[in-house]
């Protein structure tokens, strides 16, 4: 027994008979053989655990075969365990405090998949209770389908840490890291869990979404209100077929695509390529414009795609650079594309898809990055379908169209308009002319074959001539050359009512006789066509155009 007893080493242990003669003594107890004759007296007194004053040990005594088995604890030691296991118990209690905080849901399995702990943003952001969850076998959860995957059950298999991304029964979509916790050996003691909430940030990711989405509007919004208020810009929107007409044209300015524009003669097509242009990646570079219909078919070519010397009778010795070449980096705006010869499409095309050119005479092809924004007045569709416009230049061309609607559609644009073009000609020449009533009535109830344009010169020839400070319906009457023919009746009733009464024949083949009339007499009193666009105050290129339809010559 005394040799089981000398085993013992972390305790004192000492062996007395009935009189208090030491039996025998452990090496431990013998630290403390200063204080024999106390504790054997003590325990002869029949004491079975006691700890006297200045003791430095707990002493706790049995009686047993006539003899007394003396344990000395050593106080410090005890106090060293009662210490470690006070510090263990709260590093437990902090662990539990910062798992249980943690804004992550945290997850904590046993080494066979059963659930054994679980904080409550787990539950907040999974919606799976922990009185349901703890205790249970991951495997199970699987089973029935309340997760699609488990991620400690997958770090269990594969003996690694893993991410995955689990979708949970009620709706929830988490990133789960599981790691696993290893003990001395390096076996797999439990799988700690982090989750993430992805329904929360697909959501925030939708949020911001949303965010930028009316970010953007709202610079829409801002460049549009610019472009409306800016007397440099100029462009009047007020009607909601305008503004649509902006705000695509603002949006596609930010795409580099192709943009056909369609619209009559006059509706502002050439303002809205400027500001798709001034709009675009490509504002620091130049926007060249070229009417297609106003250039004889043999210049056409040159002018657009340059020669190189000596290619032709009258070229240039050192050759020439083409308006695509002129126009890289930027726009080249082909204004009435409709009139563009069936041979150069087929160039044109090829710039397109390959974006190069070879000027007239030469075989090193140049490459040119540029954009092209075409406009008509002409319905391409049916050129098409004719035969006099190649189909696949049209698509390529036509990947986003535009079309303006004619001044008649939009008559809220009108009176904006009026201002706009009166309020230059006040401030250009110092005066400060305005329209009575009546005139805007009837400028209201005028066709406007030719839209804007034909509004703006009447505006500005009538602010004029006129000798009152205020224009009246006679000062009209006086400008607007069609009314005596059409016999329109100019005073009408208030504004947005029909003040006209025409006659039978049809309006269209009324004005375009008209205007016909108009051309014919104007360029006989000016020695050059130029002169005489420039009186009329239309482009050269449309009154060119025009004279080709009528069959105008000089
Ligand atoms: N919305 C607008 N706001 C201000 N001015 C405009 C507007 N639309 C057109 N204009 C003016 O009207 C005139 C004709 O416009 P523009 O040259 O852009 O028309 P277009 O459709 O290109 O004509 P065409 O087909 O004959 O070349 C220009 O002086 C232009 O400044």
């Amino acid at each position: 027994m005394h040799n089981l007893l000398s085993k013992i080493n972390i305790i004192g242990v000492l062996v007395l008979n009935k009189q208090g003669d030491i039996l025998f003594s452990n090496s431990i107890a013998q630290k403390f053989s200063y204080y024999f004759d106390t504790m054997i007296e003590t325990t002869l007194r029949g004491a079975q655990s006691f700890c006297l004053l200045n003791y430095p040990a707990e002493v706790s005594a049995l009686f047993h075969n006539n003899q007394f088995i003396v344990f000395i604890n050593p106080i410090d030691q005890l106090l060293r365990l009662t210490k470690e296991k006070d510090s263990l118990q709260s590093l437990r209690n902090e662990l539990n405090e910062v798992i249980n905080s943690s804004f992550d849901g945290i997850v904590i399995s046993d080494h066979e998949g059963v659930i054994i702990h679980q904080n409550p943003s787990y539950e907040k952001i999974t919606g799976l209770s922990t009185k349901d969850c703890i205790g249970r076998s991951l495997k199970e959860l699987e089973e029935e389908g309340v997760i699609d995957a488990s991620a400690s059950l997958k770090a269990l298999r594969e003996d690694k840490a893993v991410t995955i991304i689990q979708k949970i029964n009620t709706g929830a979509t988490i990133l789960v890291s599981a790691v696993p916790i290893r003990n001395k050996d390096g076996e797999i003691e439990k799988v700690v869990n982090n989750v993430r909430d992805l329904t929360q940030l697909n959501l925030l990711e939708a949020e911001i979404k949303q965010l930028e989405q009316k970010n953007k509007q709202i610079h829409q919004e801002l460049e549009l209100l610019k472009e409306q208020s800016d007397p440099k810009l100029s462009l009047i929107a007020h009607s909601d077929m305008m503004k649509d007409v902006l705000d695509r044209a603002l949006r596609v300015a930010q795409i580099d695509s192709g943009v056909l524009i369609q619209g009559a003669s006059g509706v502002g097509k050439e303002k809205i390529v400027e500001l798709i242009h001034r709009h675009s990646f490509r504002k620091d570079h130049p926007l060249i414009k070229i009417n297609c219909g106003a250039i004889p078919e043999s210049l056409l070519e040159s002018e657009l795609f340059g020669y190189e010397s000596g290619s032709f009778t009258g070229a240039h010795k050192k050759g020439k650079a083409g308006l695509f070449e002129a126009a890289n980096h930027g726009t080249i705006f082909l204004d009435e594309i409709g009139e563009m010869p069936l041979q150069l499409q087929v160039r044109l095309l090829r710039v397109l898809q390959e974006h190069e050119i070879t000027r007239i005479g030469g075989t090193t092809p140049i490459p040119v990055d540029i954009r092209v924004i075409a406009a008509t007045h002409r319905d391409l569709s049916k050129m098409v379908a004719g035969g006099t416009f190649r189909e696949d230049l049209y698509y390529r061309l036509n990947i986003i169209p535009i079309e303006i609607p004619p001044l008649k559609e939009r008559k809220e644009d009108i009176i904006p308009l009026i201002y706009h073009f009166l309020n230059g000609i006040n401030q250009r020449y110092g005066i400060n002319r305005k329209f009575s009533n009546e005139a805007l009535n009837a400028f209201i109830n005028y066709d406007w074959p030719g839209n804007v344009r034909e509004l703006q010169n009447i505006v500005e020839r009538v602010a004029l001539m006129s000798l009152n400070p205020e224009i009246g319906i006679d000062d009209l009457q006086n400008e607007l050359r069609f009314q005596d023919d059409l016999k329109f009746s100019m005073k009408g009733p208030a504004i947005g009512a029909s003040a006209y009464q025409p006659n039978a024949a049809p309006l269209k083949d009324r004005l375009e006789a008209f205007e016909a009339q108009i051309i014919k007499d104007t360029i006989q009193n000016f020695p050059s066509i130029r002169k005489a666009a420039l009186a009329m105050k239309v482009d050269q290129s449309t009154l060119v155009r025009k004279m080709k339809k009528y069959n105008i010559e000089k």
